[in-house]
């Protein structure tokens, strides 16, 4: 599109940064306005354009901002987390329409008010005037250029989204080379799994069997209205998500919110009374939780992270649940280790999350496709440095949230290259041992390995 000579006048004197900003609070506009929702979200959005975590982002400004409503906070969380899921098809939009950079502000409040139009189309003409009157608050002589570049796009939109049918990261919501090695890797499964990968996550419960059946919890659940299915692992995934404070007992711990996927782990582990149990990468905690939920086993839960390893000790007093939990870094053993083997260990690893990327659509556009070689270094050490800690005949699971090969089979088939004495088992109900993502799961990777005697 062609700006007017006023327009390109205004550009060319404003620096591409947020410092160029005029100073000035938010709530000069109505917290319940979508102009206001519509900004907030620009702000996270930039600050994920500039390289920072999503949920940080929005954990900091709720702290600034307790007068907020829940009403007000899911709004900008659902059109910040809604347009980080869009960015790959908003970047290329603002590139056709737009000739020269926009500061970041005025660009990001584009891109969440480009998404808003496409996810409520009978909306546009509101639409586009909140985003104006958004852009007045942001940076006010650039309001006009928002109004051009929205109204070009609602009246070119059918050529527009023709010619974005060529490019793979606005077709498919993905970086392009995400989407190559999904496609290299499950050639008849990858285009579903990128459409989930970009779907809202479900929610999922696992419920404590401490403090009550499963039946039991379904039945409460089913009483009050909310539909559900149940899994063959148990798991519990909600027709429609819910607050948790909405949820039957859960601040006494009857139940967790869980996803599916991740509620594989306790079950494969084959759990028994009395075993010694590792948990090397725990928080927050919710697989440690379910091992000790299992069976009463004697559990030793590390986490590197100090702050992260607080949400253990939080999980596990809401469920009523006890274990050994140690801040260190698993792979420097001789610091945490008195020499005694475990009949089981759980290696959740730290990995890509490209598995869970529609809970946290910052991941698709920060990670580089070399981060992956990183992350697989990086876990080949934490496998290599717990295996001598496991029993001869005990079984050590390794699990990723990553599609990634490089971090899943690649580094299984590796590890026992490097280790004769390992061997790998089924996973019962399993077809694959890949997770993609899907309607009631996100995507993990699960290993079993015997340690032969
Ligand atoms: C995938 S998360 C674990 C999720 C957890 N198992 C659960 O189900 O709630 C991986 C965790 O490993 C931790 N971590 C990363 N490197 C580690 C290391 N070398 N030693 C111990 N923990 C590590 C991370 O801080 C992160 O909390």
């Amino acid at each position: 599109m062609s700006l007017s000579a006023s327009e390109s006048n205004v550009l060319k004197n404003q620096k591409p940064n947020r410092s160029s900003r005029p100073e000035r609070r938010v709530e000069a506009l109505l917290a319940d306005s979508l102009a206001f929702s519509l900004t907030c979200a620009a702000t996270l959005v930039e600050s994920v354009l500039a390289g920072g975590n999503l949920t940080d982002a929005f954990e900091a400004t709720l702290a600034r901002h307790p007068e907020w409503s829940d009403a007000t906070r899911g709004a900008v969380r659902d059109l910040a987390w809604g347009t980080l899921r869009d960015y790959g098809r908003g970047d290329a939009v603002l590139r056709q329409l737009l000739h020269k950079p926009l500061p970041e502000a005025i660009h990001a409040l584009l891109l969440v008010a480009l998404h808003r139009l496409e996810s409520r189309p009978e909306q546009a003409h509101t639409v586009v005037n909140q985003a104006v009157d958004a852009a007045e608050f942001v940076m006010a002589p650039l309001k006009g250029v928002v109004n051009g570049v929205l109204r070009n796009r609602l009246r070119n939109q059918a050529a527009l989204d023709a010619e974005l049918r060529a490019d793979q990261a606005a077709y498919y919501r993905h970086p392009a080379w995400w989407v190559e090695r999904l496609r290299a890797s499950f050639p008849d499964a990858w285009e579903a799994a990128l459409a989930a990968g970009n779907a809202r996550p479900p929610m999922a419960l696992r419920v404590n069997r401490l403090r009550g059946s499963v039946e039991a919890y379904a039945a409460e659940l089913a009483a009050a209205g909310q539909g559900f299915r149940r899994l063959a692992n148990d798991a519990l995934v909600l027709d429609k998500p819910l607050a948790v404070a909405a949820l039957p007992g859960f601040a006494a711990g009857r139940a967790s919110v869980q996803d599916a996927g991740a509620q594989w782990a306790a079950r494969w582990l084959d759990l028994a009374p009395g075993q010694r149990v590792l948990d090397a990468c725990a928080a927050p905690g919710g697989k440690s939780a379910h091992i000790l939920e299992t069976a009463p086993v004697a559990l030793v839960a590390l986490e590197l992270d100090a702050v992260r390893s607080r949400r253990i000790a939080d999980n596990f007093a809401r469920l009523g649940l006890a274990a050994e939990v140690r801040t260190v870094d698993c792979r420097d053993v001789a610091t945490w280790w008195d020499g005694k083997p475990f009949d089981r260990i759980l290696a959740d690893v730290p990995c890509s999350a490209s598995g869970v990327a529609r809970r946290h659509p910052d991941i698709k556009w920060l990670r580089r496709p070399d981060d992956i070689a990183r992350f697989a270094a990086q876990q080949a050490g934490i496998l290599d440095a717990l295996w001598p800690t496991l029993a001869p005949g005990g079984k050590l699971l390794y699990v990723t949230c990553s599609v990634f090969d490089e971090e899943n089979a690649q580094q299984i088939e590796r590890f026992c290259q490097r280790h004769a004495d390992a061997q790998r088992l089924p996973l019962d109900g399993l077809p694959a041992r890949q997770l993609l993502p899907a309607a009631d799961h996100d995507g993990f990777y699960y290993a079993l390995l015997a340690k032969r005697s």
